[in-house]
């Protein structure tokens, strides 16, 4: 798989808590690439959202990204990214996914650094064509209600989708309720993009819900076999999930909404 792009997936969102289908949706990204033909899936991030999001229920991102970590123990491939959490403030996933970028560009040039510092050490036998590397794509990975979300009035800027679409490049993975290729059609913007949105449709559905989960949970029911172990154990002895828990932001409106709605915050631009 030499010569094809290697791609990095990057997942945005609450994980509140990790769910296996949120671990699921990377590996079947990863399928769909490699059907493709032409990508080399080398790296997932998992990117808990900020704690200014203001999404109702949402716990800390300590704790959320701390059970992120335990639930990925066992992927050698995916790992989550505090970056993202660790900001003052909200950040526009735009902004996320450029930051990113940056970095796998700086991996990127330090091993190459490295590979024409000790030529010697490439393979014997490796043609001068194969040791020409490819620069890493970044892509946007979500479930087809997160697409969905992109014609909420106020949520999302146009010049935002479009640099997601047209930059970096979206896979989606189908989810009951949502209708991703309908979707599609009814956006000039999207349709004008559509070579670089993957639609990947699971055939073994799973409609596993954090929102679910947390309700489960405050309830006193079982969850397992619906998150890890490990999370189930974090969550008991952190005493994560509760009705205050679910509280928290109750009645407020998302960050993004209080940025762009010009009826909610009259100065915002
Ligand atoms: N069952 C699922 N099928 C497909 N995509 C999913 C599924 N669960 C989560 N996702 C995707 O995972 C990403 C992170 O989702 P999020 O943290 O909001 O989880 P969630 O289960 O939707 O939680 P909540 O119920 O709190 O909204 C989003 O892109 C979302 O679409
Ligand atoms: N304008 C934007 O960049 C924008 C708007 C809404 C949600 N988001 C992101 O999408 C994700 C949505 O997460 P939830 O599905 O858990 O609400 C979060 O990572 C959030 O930051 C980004
Ligand atoms: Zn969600």
């Amino acid at each position: 798989m030499k010569s094809r792009i290697p791609v990095i997936l990057l997942a945005c969102g609450s994980f509140n808590p990790t769910t296996n289908m949120h671990m699921r949706l990377f590996e079947l990204a990863r399928d769909h690439l490699h059907q493709t033909g032409r990508y080399r899936v080398i790296e997932g991030i998992m990117s808990p959202v900020n704690d200014n999001y203001g999404k109702k229920g949402l716990v800390s991102a300590r704790h959320r990204v701390a059970m992120a970590k335990l639930a990925l123990e066992t992927s050698d491939w995916i790992r989550v990214d505090p970056w993202e959490s660790e900001q003052e403030t909200w950040t526009e996933t735009v902004k996320v996914l450029r930051h990113h970028y940056n970095e796998s560009l700086r991996v990127f040039q330090s091993k190459e650094f490295m590979r024409n510092k000790h030529p010697t050490e490439r393979s014997t036998g490796e043609s001068l064509s194969c040791q020409q590397s490819v620069l890493p794509e970044l892509k946007l990975l979500c479930g087809a209600d997160f697409l969905q979300t992109f014609k909420t009035p106020n949520l999302w800027k146009e010049e935002d989708i479009k640099e997601i679409v047209e930059k970096f490049g979206l896979v989606c993975i189908s989810r009951a309720g949502s209708d991703p290729s309908q979707y599609i059609q009814e956006s000039d913007l999207l349709t004008k993009f559509q070579h670089n949105i993957f639609l990947v449709k699971e055939w073994i559905q799973n409609e596993i819900s954090a929102t679910q989960i947390r309700s489960a949970l405050c309830r006193g029911q079982s969850v397992k076999y619906l998150i890890p172990d490990s999370v189930i154990a974090y969550i008991a002895h952190h005493n994560i999930y509760t009705e205050e828990s679910e509280r928290k932001n109750e009645g407020d409106f998302l960050q993004p909404l209080k940025l762009h709605n010009t009826t909610i915050n009259p100065l915002s631009d």
